[in-house]
């Protein structure tokens, strides 16, 4: 494996406990974590047994795979893919990332130098230059880019033959990507946020590998927290752990993942201080809204992008929260979620103080 780049990744939402993009700490570990096969890689069963078709085809038809794009958030695990089509394929992989290549040039010197076979993994593909984006037209669809050599109208344009090679590009965001390049993907896979079952069986996974014990109910615990996303459970997996070690005898069940999260303010639907922050301001403070993103991140105290692009996208997808055209409205789900009563008109809600933290 040959790493081009260390871009850093395409959300800010490092540093959070519950953010979906991998931190340093994410990053040492992960390789460790990764399954290594299509079998070992849990849920997406669509993706999976399509993604099984088009591998074992090619490999019976002794060619290389097909150009893949792999879509859905950060975590799902779209790097992991990447890499299990290498190892499926038994092909080296190289991989680099959009932001990582501004000119054709830095394009063409990576295409020049792959394998017959070899996967390159491009992540965040949406955020390459337009000049390398049409180089790549020609190298996915011909196997050839043109180099072209001087300026002005002197420029030269230099055919390079390629070995046939899959690039997999993954992307958060399949819309942004041009319709040509779009189309030269000879399969596209969208890659969903996980059921709670799914990632328990990532937690139990692994747990094992980081010689941790863990029972059923504790690895639910962890899982119904995880906003659906492997990479936020492994990582809640990793400080229970440190508060089971600590405050335990090391092993994790529903009472010790329920309280280490209750330190960590991860509450009960994975909610984090930010997103009840955000809550709590348009409830308690404006009644359930319609107010503006505006005056609503005035009174958290974030940037108006934190809130918009950190906190609301989970509570939007939790159904907690509405953008609407008058402003943010909190839904009936959110009164109950804080365990307040919403006014007549917001419809019915809990009552009385509820346990955010559930245990
Ligand atoms: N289906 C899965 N089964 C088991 N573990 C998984 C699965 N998907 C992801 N993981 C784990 O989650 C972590 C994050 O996955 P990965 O790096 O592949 O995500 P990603 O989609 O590429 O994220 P990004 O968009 O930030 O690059 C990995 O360590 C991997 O172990």
């Amino acid at each position: 494996m040959n790493w081009d780049d260390t871009a850093p990744p395409a959300d800010d939402t490092t540093g959070r406990l519950v953010g979906s993009a991998a931190d340093g700490e994410d990053q040492a570990v992960e390789a460790a974590l990764r399954p290594k096969s299509l079998a070992e890689f849990v849920g997406q069963e669509r993706v999976r047994e399509q993604l099984d078709l088009v591998l074992r085809a090619a490999r019976q038809r002794g060619a290389t795979a097909d150009h893949v794009l792999l879509s859905g958030a950060p975590g799902l695990g779209k790097t992991t893919l990447s890499m299990i089509i290498a190892a499926e394929m038994e092909a080296p992989i190289r991989i680099t990332s959009g932001p990582a290549i501004q000119h054709a040039g830095d394009l063409a010197a990576i295409l020049s130098s792959l394998q017959e076979g070899e996967v390159l993994f491009l992540d965040e593909i949406h955020r390459m230059s337009r000049p390398a984006e049409e180089m790549l037209y020609m190298a996915m669809e011909d196997f050839r880019v043109d180099v072209i050599v001087g300026k002005g109208p002197g420029a030269t344009a230099i055919p390079l033959e390629l070995p046939p090679f899959t690039l997999v590009g993954a992307t958060t965001r399949a819309g942004l990507l041009p319709p040509p390049l779009r189309d030269r993907f000879g399969f596209t896979a969208h890659m969903e946020f996980y059921e709670p079952a799914e990632l328990e069986r990532v937690i139990h996974r692994s747990a094992d590998l980081l010689d941790v014990t863990i029972d059923t109910a504790g690895a639910a615990e962890i899982a119904g927290r995880s906003r659906g996303t492997p990479r936020i459970a492994n990582r809640l997996l990793r400080r229970v752990r440190d508060y089971a070690q600590v405050k335990a005898d090391g092993r994790i069940n529903q009472e010790i993942a329920g309280a280490a999260l209750r330190v960590y303010e991860v509450d009960a639907r994975g909610l984090d201080r930010l997103d009840r922050a955000v809550l709590e301001a348009l409830l308690k403070l404006f009644g359930g809204g319609p107010v503006g993103l505006s005056t609503l991140s005035v009174a958290v105290g974030e940037e108006r992008e934190t809130v918009e692009e950190v906190a609301e996208p989970f509570l939007v997808r939790e159904g907690l929260l509405a953008r609407t055209p008058r402003g943010r409205v909190a839904t009936p789900a959110a009164w109950a979620h804080l365990g307040l009563t919403a006014p007549q008109s917001h419809g019915t809600g809990g009552s009385g103080q509820g346990d955010l933290f559930g245990a």
